[in-house]
């Protein structure tokens, strides 16, 4: 079987079609220069045909949710309470996930002003170095036996089960640790969007995993050659933003010559990030409802919709 056979597979020419409110909500310069993360340049053409018609399928998704979860409700004879809807972004490191979740997290808002989005990461809950460190895991980051998955799934299935504010940790690319006694807290939002290179796989020894929790998911997809290449841009803007900055991690970088700087973030690439993408990450693309394919300049040039 093709891996993509139960997808329906759309260009951007296509998919622009796919809502019935073309140029409605139109979103402008000012609104995406907010949603830019380091140095991403989101254009125009992609909100209007790609990202528009996704936030008209998600809505789709919701309202069905809703009235699902209400009928649920009722013929339990339960109060119909909130639950919130949680979408997960999952593809490679450096594919775009954050920046994405960005955009759709504005989007959402702006279209839908009646809803609370919430956006949160992963990250957060990778084991601090220390403990990578004592499990001789520190060039594993990312990798599946490198996340506290207990700990991530009885927070989601806090968010899907409780009505008040919930902690999670937070990950800081610039000290390259997780923050010690920082936490951001998910209060009982309409819409949650969760974003992780492991959003999509199924965890060892537990009897649920993330994608249970999800009411909705996308893959981030692109060639290797191309998210290397923005693997090492964004490793440069990490390293130009260290330079006068010792507390950085990246600041040790800026300390060698440029070329063995780079040979050294290439090397990440090759040992650590690639093989995750390899063995763990891309193998989880096609449990996706939809993939977004980009091309070299983050364009978005395929869409893949799941048929079943
Ligand atoms: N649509 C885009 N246009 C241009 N650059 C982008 C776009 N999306 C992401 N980038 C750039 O690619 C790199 C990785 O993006 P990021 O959102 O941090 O990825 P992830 O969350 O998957 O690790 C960053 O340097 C970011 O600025
Ligand atoms: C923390 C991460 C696993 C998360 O991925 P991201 O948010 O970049 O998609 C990744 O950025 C990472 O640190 N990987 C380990 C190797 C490295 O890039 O330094």
């Amino acid at each position: 079987m093709k891996e993509l056979s139960n997808y329906n597979e759309f260009s951007r020419e296509e998919w622009k079609h796919f809502h019935g409110e073309y140029n409605k909500q139109a979103i402008t310069n000012s609104e995406l220069r907010k949603i830019k993360s380091l140095d991403d340049e989101i254009s125009i053409e992609d909100v209007r045909s790609v990202y528009a018609p996704v936030r008209h399928l998600l809505h789709i998704y919701l309202k069905n949710y809703r009235k699902l979860t209400k009928l649920k409700n009722d013929f339990l004879d339960h109060p119909n309470k909130k639950v919130p809807f949680i979408i997960g972004v999952s593809g490679s490191v450096a594919v775009g996930k954050s920046t994405t979740a960005r955009l759709l997290k504005i989007m959402l808002e702006r279209a839908y002003p009646q809803y609370t989005v919430a956006q949160m990461t992963t990250d957060g809950f990778l084991y601090p170095s220390k403990v990578l460190k004592e499990k001789g895991l520190m060039d594993k980051k990312g990798f599946p036996q490198t996340y506290d998955m207990p700990k991530l799934l009885k927070f989601l299935s806090d968010v899907k089960t409780q009505t008040g504010p919930i902690r999670y940790p937070l990950y800081s690319h610039n000290i390259y640790d997780i923050i010690p006694n920082k936490f951001e807290e998910i209060n009982n939002p309409d819409i949650l969007i969760v974003e992780g290179i492991n959003a999509l796989q199924l965890t060892e020894n537990t009897r649920i995993f993330m994608s249970d929790f999800f009411d909705f998911s996308i893959y981030i997809d692109a060639d290797v050659k191309n998210i290397e290449k923005w693997f090492l841009d964004r490793f440069e803007t990490l390293l130009s933003l260290a330079r006068n900055d010792p507390n950085s991690y990246y600041y040790q970088f800026t300390q060698l010559p440029e070329k063995e700087s780079l040979q050294m973030a290439k090397d990440v690439w090759q040992n650590i990030n690639y093989p995750n993408l390899l063995n763990y990450i891309r193998p989880t693309k096609t449990r996706a409802d939809l993939i977004l394919h980009k091309s070299d300049d983050h364009q978005i040039d395929k869409i893949y919709l799941r048929k079943y």
